[in-house]
């Protein structure tokens, strides 16, 4: 199978221009399940980079302790407890994931989800979860997407001794699955199980930790805003990376941090405008 290169070109035809009459409505309302406790700046992270990323309404489901924290740090936000979950007819698409914990609290949250009907992107410990408790995907009757990097792949899909064999792995698995798996790394690797990509941008100012925390927001953004779920990883995975590589221009790969990457995600879709008009 040929991997396509996940460059400027394949992003043009995927991408479509914000019309200048649409309203909050149009451009969706997302719920995002993301951080704990001690793991705020997920929460913070994974709600910048999808209100960044153009979703017309966010909702984060929070721990009540953090409520003024997150109300300080993200005002464009809304919030509500984890009985949203259960009820998701106001939104369009959920993001589940970043430093919410692999406990019997956080295991609910995925239990509420088997009736959902929205899309869904997990990461992180929401992939942790279904790794530890031997989550049925069959459970999972609607779209979703995957984004573990390898550790979180090899706790899900078993040991693997490469990259290349992971690949493999990831594309029999999102056949398998019926689903989008995003393999993160220095180049990450994209699948549904038929069509394959590699991304070309990003650095290695990405790694350190947060970094994939914003990705799962902006591809939760994506599908809120009615992309598909393969759509919707490839422009989060190549935005990610090209608003990465724009703040070069600013900061070396040492210092970067995801706050800056995340307020360079405006010049990357500027970039892409440009590219376009
Ligand atoms: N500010 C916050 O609130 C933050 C919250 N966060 C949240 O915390 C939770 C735990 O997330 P996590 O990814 O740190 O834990 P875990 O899955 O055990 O992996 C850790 C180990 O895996 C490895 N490894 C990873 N990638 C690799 C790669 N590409 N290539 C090679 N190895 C790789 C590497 O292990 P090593 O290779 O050193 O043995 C690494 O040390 C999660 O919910 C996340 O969202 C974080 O985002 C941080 C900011
Ligand atoms: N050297 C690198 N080059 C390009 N992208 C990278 C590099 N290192 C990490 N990344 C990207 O950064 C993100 C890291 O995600 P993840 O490991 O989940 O971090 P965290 O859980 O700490 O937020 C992924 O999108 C990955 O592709
Ligand atoms: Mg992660």
């Amino acid at each position: 199978m040929e991997v396509v290169k996940l460059d400027l070109n394949c992003i043009k035809n995927t991408y479509k221009k914000r019309p200048c009459d649409s309203h909050k409505g149009t451009h969706g309302h997302a719920l995002l399940i993301a951080g704990s406790t001690d793991k705020m700046g997920a929460t913070i992270i994974a709600s910048r980079a999808c209100l960044r990323s153009g979703v017309g309404l966010l909702t984060v489901v929070f721990y009540p302790e953090n409520k003024s924290v997150l109300f300080n740090s993200i005002p464009e936000a809304m919030y509500a407890n984890s009985c949203v979950i259960s009820d998701s007819s106001p939104y369009q698409a959920i993001g589940i994931g970043p430093g919410i914990g692999v406990d019997e609290v956080s295991l609910q949250y995925i239990y509420e989800l088997y009736e959902n009907k929205l899309p869904v992107i997990f990461d992180a410990d929401a992939l942790n979860l279904i790794a530890k408790y031997k989550i049925d995907w069959k459970k999972f009757n609607f779209r979703f997407v995957l984004t573990p990097h390898l550790k979180e792949f090899d706790r899900l899909f078993g040991e693997h001794d490469s990259e290349s064999e992971r690949r493999t792995t990831a594309i029999q698995k999102a056949k398998d699955l019926n689903c989008v798996i995003v393999l993160k790394g220095h180049k990450t690797f994209i699948t549904d199980g038929i069509h394959t990509f590699e991304n070309t941008t990003g650095n290695s100012g990405l790694a350190k930790g947060g970094s994939g925390d914003a990705l799962t927001g902006m591809i939760t953004s994506f599908l809120a805003q009615g992309y598909t779920t393969l759509e919707s990883a490839i422009l989060g995975v190549y935005l990610h990376g090209l608003a990465a590589d724009i703040t070069l221009q600013t900061q070396s790969e040492e210092s970067m941090l995801i706050t800056d990457v995340i307020e360079n995600i405006g010049l990357a879709f500027k970039s892409l405008n440009s590219e376009i008009q």
